[in-house]
């Protein structure tokens, strides 16, 4: 075979998206525990190399599990990264000694997105540190981390204009229409006029009202909302064209 072929590692990057009490878009970071590297240079995006019997599907499952507890996620394969120098920081070949016992230069990983509501306890077996960070708190982080982020909201706004239910597992099981609108806003780039969109959210009835409004609220207290997804399932319209 010619020396130019590669032979390389693959890994999986997991994207997971939270949606906050601010109504800001989060996502989850872990964090790398290593001396070595300066402590602002440790957090990354939850990640692992892909065992040889293992395939990726598997793989990133498997990292969302480690990395939160839970067993069934939402999962979305999206992009492929594979520039040759993503993983040549001297850092990042640091890190991948320490965790590996091997030197690696050369790692081609696949990239995921997956949803999960911010209240739902972490419970993570293999990170000691999982945190929550606003999108645009997100410091500078190790690999092509930053850019498989930004990618992937380029993604999770075309998977909710495909499928507008899997905006249901970043909302809490009840929720107000403002909640949903500004999660809405937040996930798409238009602007979206909220009297419209009650008026919208109205006509669907997958979408529907509980006998619960807000309490202790400096504003007029809101009716709280749930997702019906059996209802949704046989209608399945999208919300906004
Ligand atoms: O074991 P860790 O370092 O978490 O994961 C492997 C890393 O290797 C890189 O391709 C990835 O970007 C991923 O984060």
């Amino acid at each position: 075979m010619s020396p130019d072929f590669i032979h390389t590692y693959v890994s999986v990057d997991c994207v997971v998206f939270g949606f906050d009490l601010e109504n800001r878009l989060n996502i989850l970071l872990v964090q790398r525990h290593v001396d070595e590297i300066p402590l602002e240079r440790r957090r990354k995006l939850p990640g692992s190399l892909i065992f040889s019997n293992e395939d990726v599907d598997d793989a990133a499952e498997r990292v969302l599990h480690e990395l939160t507890g839970i067993r069934k996620m939402v999962l979305k394969q999206f992009k492929c990264f594979a520039d040759p120098g993503r993983a040549n920081n001297e850092h990042d070949i640091t890190w991948m000694g320490k965790e590996y016992k091997h030197h690696i230069d050369r790692i081609i990983t696949v990239a995921y997105l997956s949803l999960c509501k911010i209240d739902h306890k972490i419970n993570s077996t293999k990170y000691d540190n999982v945190d929550w960070f606003p999108i645009d708190e997100v410091p500078e982080l190790p690999f092509d981390h930053n850019k498989i982020i930004s990618e992937s909201l380029v993604e999770i706004r075309k998977w909710i204009e495909s499928d507008f239910s899997i905006i249901f597992e970043l909302l809490p099981k009840r929720f107000t229409i403002r909640q949903l609108y500004q999660l809405y806003s937040a996930l798409s780039e238009k602007y979206i006029d909220i009297k419209n969109f009650h008026k919208k959210i109205s006509s669907f009835n997958y979408i529907v009202p509980l006998d619960e409004i807000e309490k202790n609220v400096s504003h007029r207290a809101a009716r709280y909302y749930k997702f019906d997804a059996k209802i949704y399932k046989k209608n399945n319209t999208k919300l906004i064209k």
